[in-house]
């Protein structure tokens, strides 16, 4: 069984797709993470994030066992990832780890911005997490703040509708709903109530 999760920055998506992943005994694979992961090795050897060649070739080599590195999740990498992932080399490169991923047994909850459009368009469930701009940009604040970032709510409410922008309107896989997903608003949900509400959505959907 596959769950799809897409939606924009710190909607919730790695938050949900771990709980979903738990509660089913599934693996679970937050995808941004590819793309972070190729930004790093980018900016460490200090290669311009434009170098479209570059980051394919980083793309294609990409050590997947190492993405447990804390600084993956930082803000930087974050915006440095939306901009290679626009290009569709990198985008290639990482599509059959994802796939292979997907299908492993008893079941897998991959999260992402093209999970139910491209990746697993054959999802047996898709969920578009959504919350507004200012309550992401809390979340997000709170989350750097609690791991040492020194951050400005306001600069961080930009850079979310800069990289929200940014993954809409690119020609590749841009974030969008699959059509056949269930879309769900947190924004006046906790983490609790979120995963409540999204574990309804994938049990109707199974029934
Ligand atoms: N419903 C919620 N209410 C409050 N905080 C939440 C909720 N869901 C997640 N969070 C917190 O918000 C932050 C962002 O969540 P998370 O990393 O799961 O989002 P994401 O959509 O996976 O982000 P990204 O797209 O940047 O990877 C985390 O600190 C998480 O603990
Ligand atoms: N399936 C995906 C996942 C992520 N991206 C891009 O990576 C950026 C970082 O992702 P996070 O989920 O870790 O915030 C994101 O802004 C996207 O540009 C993607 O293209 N496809």
């Amino acid at each position: 069984m596959i769950i799809a999760i897409d939606g924009p920055a710190a909607s919730g998506k790695g938050t949900l797709g771990k709980r979903l992943a738990d509660h089913f005994g599934f693996a679970h694979l937050d995808t941004g993470l590819l793309y972070r992961a190729v930004a790093r090795v980018l900016l460490d050897r200090d290669v311009a994030l434009t170098d479209r060649d570059a980051a394919a070739r980083v793309a294609q080599e990409l050590d997947v066992t190492h993405l447990d590195d804390e600084r993956l999740r930082g803000a930087q990498m974050g915006e440095a990832a939306s901009v290679i992932s626009a290009y569709q080399p990198v985008r290639d490169a990482l599509l059959a780890f994802q796939r292979q991923f997907a299908g492993q047994p008893p079941g897998a909850v991959l999260d992402g911005r093209d999970i139910g459009t491209v990746v697993c368009p054959h999802a047996d469930v898709k969920l578009f997490i959504t919350a507004s701009a200012e309550e992401r940009a809390r979340r997000r604040h709170r989350e750097l703040l609690s791991r040492g970032e020194t951050t400005d709510y306001e600069i961080i409410l930009n850079d979310i509708r800069r990289r929200d922008e940014r993954d809409m309107t690119r020609s590749n896989a841009p974030l969008k709903a699959a059509d056949d997903a269930l879309t769900l608003d947190t924004t006046h949900l906790d983490a609790d109530q979120a995963f409540q509400a999204a574990l309804e959505l994938v049990t109707r959907k199974q029934t």
